[in-house]
């Protein structure tokens, strides 16, 4: 069975993949992404080519390099990279899972299938089987995202007598807002040393109460310090102090949910916040507008979470 270095925990950033204004991958700045990540933001495991690096709009040669470049420029640097190689193909699903292992990658993750979907608990895990099989020596996580994959097979059901049929199965990543389901998961699996990752960045501390082992979500690229904070202050049991904290990054995730907030929003908010540029998405997700952009700067000094938030700039929203 595949044992990881140590148990995937804390932060884990789902990250964006940088582009250039024409549209190709920006590879020259994943060395200095990785660097902002663990330097600025205090995160040190990353989540690569899942939801929020347009995983499923590059091509399977995209996403070979990408997982390349980042395992080499944190090599050293980051504690986990684990790679979602999640695709509609089982045979480029098994190609990308042994690419992983090759590049000497972490871990993997995988979506359900969602075109022609596996409509059962079993079907689905056959096909998570035949992927993990193709990485025998990797941590295997299944990805739980049914409002995008349509695939509602619930995860509780799902992790029943899982890790007899994968034996390399070693936690979930569940990005779904169902915490009776993700509380179940975690209560019948205790025992077994899962990892247990929320996907939900504004409910994280309700998952956490729920025993939530670690988050992998968009916002820790830029909110990962203010969201270590409440990590923090939760493992104090300073409670008042991790809802504070948790509220502050509501407010800001439900200011650009009205906006329209997605992953074009988050490559937009992670230039501005971090000056690395993150270029355009791909189609067909369209570029964040300026007016966005203006908005979510001025929400984000309000909240005093911009390192170059002036003591001016303040307003009572401020939280620390
Ligand atoms: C639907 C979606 O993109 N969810 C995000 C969250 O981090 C989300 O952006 C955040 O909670 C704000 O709603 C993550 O769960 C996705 C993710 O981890 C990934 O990119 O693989």
């Amino acid at each position: 069975m595949a044992s990881p270095k140590k148990k995937l925990q804390g932060l884990v950033a789902a990250t964006l993949t940088p582009m250039t204004e024409n549209g190709e991958i920006n590879f020259s700045v994943i060395g200095r992404y990785v660097d902002y990540l663990v330097e600025e933001q205090g995160v040190k495991s990353i989540f690569v080519n899942g939801t929020t690096g347009e995983g499923l709009s590059l091509s399977i040669a995209e996403r070979r390099r990408v997982a390349e470049e980042w395992v080499t420029r944190g090599r050293n640097k980051l504690d986990q990279v684990v790679i979602h190689v999640g695709a509609l193909s089982l045979k480029e699903s098994q190609e990308l899972a042994k690419h992983a292992a090759e590049i000497r990658a972490d871990g993997i993750a995988v979506i359900a299938p969602f075109f022609l979907k596996p409509w059962n608990k079993d079907v689905l895990t056959d096909f998570l089987k035949e992927v993990a099989a193709a990485a025998p020596a990797l941590p295997f996580y299944y990805y739980h995202i049914p409002a995008l994959t349509g695939v509602k097979i619930r995860a509780e059901e799902l992790l029943d007598g899982i890790q007899e049929k994968i034996p390399t199965f070693q936690g979930l990543k569940f990005s779904d807002t169902d915490l009776l389901d993700f509380g179940q998961c975690v209560d019948q699996h205790r025992q077994r040393q899962f990892a247990f990752l929320f996907g939900v960045d504004e409910q994280l501390l309700s998952a956490l109460v729920m025993g939530a082992t670690g988050a992998v979500g968009s916002t820790y690229n830029y909110l990962g310090k203010k969201t270590n904070q409440m990590l923090e202050a939760f493992e104090k049991k300073d409670f008042s102090s991790a809802l504070n904290y948790q509220f502050c990054i509501q407010r800001f995730i439900n200011f650009v949910v009205k906006l329209g907030f997605g992953v074009s929003q988050n490559k937009a908010i992670m230039t501005l916040v971090s000056g690395i540029p993150m270029g355009p998405p791909r189609l067909p997700l369209q570029k964040a507008s300026r007016e966005f952009t203006d908005n979510a700067e001025a929400k984000l000094k309000s909240l005093d979470v911009l390192p170059f938030t002036s003591l001016e700039d303040r307003d009572v929203e401020a939280c620390s």
